[in-house]
C-alpha cells in the first residue's frame, strides 16, 4: 500500500488537529457530505488511514486492501455501530432497526429475519406481478410526460426529468413489500416526504451530538419538527400494520415485511414480541434503505445508456424478445447484468459505508494504529472501483469488462477473498438487500430500454455526468432525456 510512514504502534492514526478541521468543516456548507474533497486531501497527505478527534474519534479508511482487513478479515471486530446521536435515536426507537443496532443478538434476529424472510429470492419472486405492474405504470407515466403531459395530441419529444418518476415507482414497490399496502397517491406522497425528512438530518450537521440537553433547547423548533415527523409516521404506519395483524390475509397478497417482523420474538428478553415503535422503525428502514440507493443507481445507468447508444442497443437486442422480463428472463441476460455491474463499479450509489464501531470492551487496531472503543470508522469506497491497479481505463464505461474473460468477470460482490469494488460493503454488516437491489435495477433498466429509446435532450450532445455528494452520490444535474416509444 502507499502508506508513507510505518504505523506508530498503539497510537491513533495521523490526522489534522481538531480545531483546524472544524474550522474548515464549518467554513463549508455544514453538510457531512461536503467532506469528500477535504478527506481526499487529508488522505493524500497522511495516508490511507486517518483520524480526526471531534465529538468522538472519527477514523477514515480509503484503501481497498485496508478495508478488506478491517471488514472481512477482522470478523466481528468492527461489526458494531457507534452510538447514535439524535434525531437518529428518535427515528430508530433507540437503535432498534437493522442498520443502527449494535452487533449482538437483537441485531442478529432482525437482520436474519430481513435476509431470510423478506429478501429471500423465493419471497422476492412472489412480487414479480407487482413489479410488472409498477413497470407498466412507470412507462405510461414517462410517455405522458414526454408528450408534455398533454395527452395523445400534444407534441412529442420533450425532455423528461426522470428522477421523481423513478423514485415514485421504486417507492411504491417498497411500500407494498414493507407494509403490504397499496396507498392512495396522496398518502404515498406524504409517506415519501416523511422518509425524506428522516434521511435529511443524516446529511446535515449533527448539532444534537454536542451537549444534547442544551442543543435540544437551543434548537427547540428543529427538535419539535423531528418529533412531529415521527408521530405522523406512526399515525400512518400503525393502522396499516395492525390491519395486517388482524385480518386474515387476502389470498393474492404475498406476505410482507411487516408480517415477518410481527412474528418475531426476542429470546434474550423473555420471548417478547417487538413493540409498535420497533416495528415502525424496521418498516421505515426497509423503505429508506431500499429507495435512494436503487434510485441513484438507476439514474446513473440510464444516463450512461443515453451517452452510449451502442451499449443501449446491445441491451435492447438482449431483452427485446422478453416482453415480461420475468425473474427467470433476467437470469438469462448477461449483458444487462454487466451493465449494472459496470455502473456499480463506476458510480457506487454511496461513497461511504454507514459508520462502523469497535465491538467488545477494548480498543482495536487497524494496521497498528489504535482505534479506541467508541470511535467511528468510516470507509470511503468511492475510489475502489476506479483503481487503475485493478481496472484498465477505469473512468470508461465499458460493460464488456464484466463478460466472460474480462477483468471483472470474477468479481465477487461480497469481497470475501479480495475487494476490487465494494458498492454494498463487505463482511458481517454488508448490505442484506443487495440481491433485491440488483434484481429491481436490472428489471427496470431492461424494461425501460425494451419499451423506450433514450436520447439526450435536443440541445445537448451528451448528458453531464458531474457528481454531487448527497445521502447518496447523485448526478449533480438530474438526468433529463428524450424518450421515444420503440414500437
Ligand atoms: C442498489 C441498491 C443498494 C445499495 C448500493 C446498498 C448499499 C448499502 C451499503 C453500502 C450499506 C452499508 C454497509 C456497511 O455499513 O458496511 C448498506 C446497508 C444496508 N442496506 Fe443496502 N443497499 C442497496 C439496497 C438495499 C435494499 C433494497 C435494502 C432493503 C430493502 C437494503 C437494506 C440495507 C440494510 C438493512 C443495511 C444495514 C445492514 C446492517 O447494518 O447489518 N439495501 N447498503
Amino acid at each position: 500500500s502507499k502508506n508513507t510512514a510505518p504505523a506508530t504502534k498503539g497510537q491513533l492514526p495521523p490526522g489534522p488537529p481538531a480545531l483546524v478541521f472544524l474550522a474548515k468543516f464549518l467554513a463549508l456548507r455544514r453538510s457531512i457530505f461536503d467532506l469528500g474533497p477535504l478527506l481526499l486531501d487529508l488522505h493524500a497527505r497522511h495516508g490511507p488511514v486517518i483520524s480526526i478527534r471531534l465529538f468522538r474519534t472519527l477514523v477514515f479508511v480509503a484503501d481497498r486492501r485496508v478495508a478488506h482487513r478491517v471488514l472481512v478479515q477482522g470478523g466481528a471486530t468492527f461489526a458494531d455501530r457507534p452510538p447514535l446521536v439524535e434525531p437518529g435515536i428518535l427515528f430508530t426507537s433507540g437503535a432498534r432497526d437493522v442498520s443502527s443496532s449494535p452487533y449482538g443478538p437483537y441485531w442478529r434476529l432482525v437482520r436474519r429475519n430481513l435476509a431470510s424472510e423478506a429478501l429471500h429470492p423465493a419471497r422476492v419472486s412472489l412480487y414479480e406481478p407487482a413489479r410488472q405492474a409498477a413497470r407498466d405504470a412507470l412507462v405510461a407515466d414517462l410517455l405522458l410526460r414526454a408528450r408534455g403531459g398533454g395527452g395523445e395530441g400534444s407534441s412529442a419529444g420533450a425532455a423528461v426529468t426522470v428522477r421523481p418518476v423513478f423514485r415514485r415507482a421504486l417507492f411504491e414497490m417498497l411500500v407494498y413489500m414493507s407494509l403490504g399496502a397499496r396507498l392512495s397517491a396522496e398518502v404515498l406522497d406524504e409517506v415519501q416526504a416523511i422518509q425524506m425528512d428522516i434521511l435529511r438530518p443524516i446529511t446535515s450537521f449533527p448539532i444534537f451530538s454536542f451537549f444534547p440537553a442544551v442543543t435540544k433547547r437551543l434548537f427547540r423548533k428543529r427538535w419539535e419538527a423531528y418529533v412531529a415527523v415521527r408521530r405522523r409516521q406512526e399515525e400512518i404506519f400503525l393502522p396499516l400494520i395492525h390491519a395486517r395483524r388482524a385480518a386474515a390475509r387476502r389470498g393474492d397478497d404475498p406476505p410482507c415485511y411487516a408480517d415477518s417482523v410481527l412474528a418475531l420474538r426476542v429470546a434474550e428478553e423473555g420471548g417478547r414480541a417487538l413493540t409498535d415503535a420497533e416495528v415502525v422503525s424496521l418498516c421505515s428502514e426497509f423503505l429508506s434503505a431500499g429507495t435512494d440507493s436503487s434510485l441513484t443507481l438507476l439514474e446513473w445507468i440510464m444516463a450512461e445508456l443515453v451517452n452510449h447508444p451502442d451499449v443501449q442497443a446491445k441491451v435492447y437486442e438482449e431483452v427485446k424478445s422478453k416482453p415480461e422480463l420475468s425473474d427467470r428472463d433476467l437470469q438469462e441476460a448477461p449483458y444487462l447484468k454487466a451493465v449494472v455491474m459496470e455502473a456499480l463499479r463506476l458510480h457506487p450509489p454511496t461513497h461511504f459505508l454507514l459508520p462502523h464501531g469497535v465491538h467488545g470492551d477494548d480498543a482495536a487496531d487497524i494496521d497498528g494504529y489504535r482505534v479506541p472503543k467508541g470511535a467511528e470508522v468510516n470507509v470511503l469506497l468511492g475510489g475502489f472501483g476506479r483503481d487503475g491497479e485493478v481496472w484498465t481505463s477505469p473512468m470508461e464505461f465499458r460493460p464488456e469488462r464484466f463478460l466472460d474473460g474480462g477483468e471483472g468477470c470474477d468479481v465477487d460482490l461480497t469481497g470475501s477473498r479480495e475487494i476490487k469494488m465494494m458498492p454494498f460493503g463487505a463482511g458481517r454488516r454488508m448490505c442484506p438487500g443487495y440481491t433485491l437491489g440488483l434484481l429491481q435495477v436490472e428489471f427496470f433498466v431492461g424494461s425501460l430500454v425494451r419499451e423506450l429509446e433514450w436520447l439526450p435532450p435536443a440541445e445537448v450532445e451528451a448528458v453531464d455526468m458531474t457528481e454531487q455528494l448527497d445521502f447518496t452520490t447523485v448526478m449533480k444535474h438530474p438526468l433529463r432525456a428524450r424518450i421515444i416509444p420503440r414500437n
